[in-house]
């Protein structure tokens, strides 16, 4: 069984399993050097001395774009970066510190995560100093989305950021929520939502005072060609959710076809969102996204991705944002 298949803590099942799962995963058993607590401004203004964080060669709030609002613009930040090392050590700088914060403030940092070449982009944050400084006991890990396979299966958004992240970084695995992969779509798109209620009661999750869904700490997105963000695909009825906070499809046209998601109402009511966007594949949708040409009626996903409060980070190299006339 791989490492990833070990840990076979499902979201419903976590808050029951606690101590006997985070004595014996593959999280857990990370052998960390001893942490140094530092306040978060210091962790978020330490670098790595391999390799310099190269300051982004440009940064702004869009002229208009997603969402319309001025309000909202001016909380959406654009950076980009000479090379994605350079992406990926910001990014691990920018978590942290974000980290470092919702520890603070409430004891707990709630993060989820896509797919696809973002866990690649993560990949700093299990080196020094991140591996030592960041509180990973207070991490609580979801995905933002995730395909409805076995968790060892190569099309695991759970593999993947287990293999590439989690495996290296010790988070107590009953703090790693995965979907029950033994459920249909939908079974596991309501459980993983009374998953994230039960956490609400908690207080581990909080909830957003302006929309009164959840409230995470962060949002960790990647970008298709196409626009779509989580499993929310360009043209589907599901992009158009406002109830759930957790929903599924069968029919995405990106491979594998059935997959849970959270809902557009959910993730625009996080504290941060970062948005990960590499290579020139992109292009064509960061264009439109920050184009001030903008009609509700042919909205791409990306660009319906619009935060009630807090702040949304585009995390992005020169390929990515070459439409761009005004760079
Ligand atoms: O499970 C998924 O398919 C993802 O969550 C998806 O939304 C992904 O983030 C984008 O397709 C970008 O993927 P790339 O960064 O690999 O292009």
């Amino acid at each position: 069984m791989s490492a990833s298949a070990a840990v076979s803590s499902t979201c419903a099942a976590a808050s029951s399993t606690t101590s006997r799962r985070s004595s014996s995963s593959p999280a857990s058993r990370v052998q960390a050097t001893p942490r140094r607590s530092l306040p978060s401004r210091l962790v978020a203004s330490r670098t790595s001395p391999r390799s310099p964080v190269v300051p982004p060669v440009y940064a702004t709030a869009s002229a208009g774009g997603a969402g319309g609002t001025t309000a909202a613009a001016a909380r959406k930040k654009l950076l980009i970066f000479d090379a994605e090392e350079y992406l990926a050590e910001s990014l691990a700088k920018y978590m942290a510190r974000l980290s470092g914060e919702a520890v603070a403030e409430r004891g707990a940092f709630t993060v989820a995560l896509s797919g696809g070449s973002l866990i690649k982009a993560l990949r700093k944050l299990t080196e020094s100093p991140y591996l030592e400084a960041v509180e990973w006991s207070k991490w609580h890990v979801f995905w933002v989305d995730e395909r409805v396979v076995p968790k060892d299966h190569a099309d695991s958004n759970y593999k993947l950021a287990m293999d590439g992240l989690l495996s290296k970084v010790p988070i107590p695995a009953s703090q790693i929520y995965a979907i029950n992969d033994t459920l249909s779509a939908e079974g596991a798109a309501d459980e993983y939502e009374t998953c994230l209620k039960q956490l609400v009661n908690d207080g581990v999750v909080a909830i957003s005072e302006v929309t009164g869904f959840p409230k995470l700490d962060l949002m960790l997105l990647g970008m298709g060609p196409d626009g779509h963000v989580a499993s929310l695909f360009p043209g589907h009825p599901i992009v158009n959710e406002n109830l759930k906070w957790v929903s599924y499809i069968k029919d995405s046209p990106k491979p594998p076809p059935e997959r849970i998601t959270f809902t557009f109402p959910l993730v625009n009511s996080s504290a941060h969102i970062a948005l990960v966007v590499t290579g020139a594949g992109k292009a064509g949708a960061v264009h439109k996204a920050f184009s001030d040409k903008q009609s509700s009626s042919d909205l791409l996903p990306v660009e319906m991705v619009s935060q009630q409060e807090g702040v949304l980070t585009w995390f992005t190299d020169k390929p990515a944002v070459s439409m761009l006339s005004s760079i």
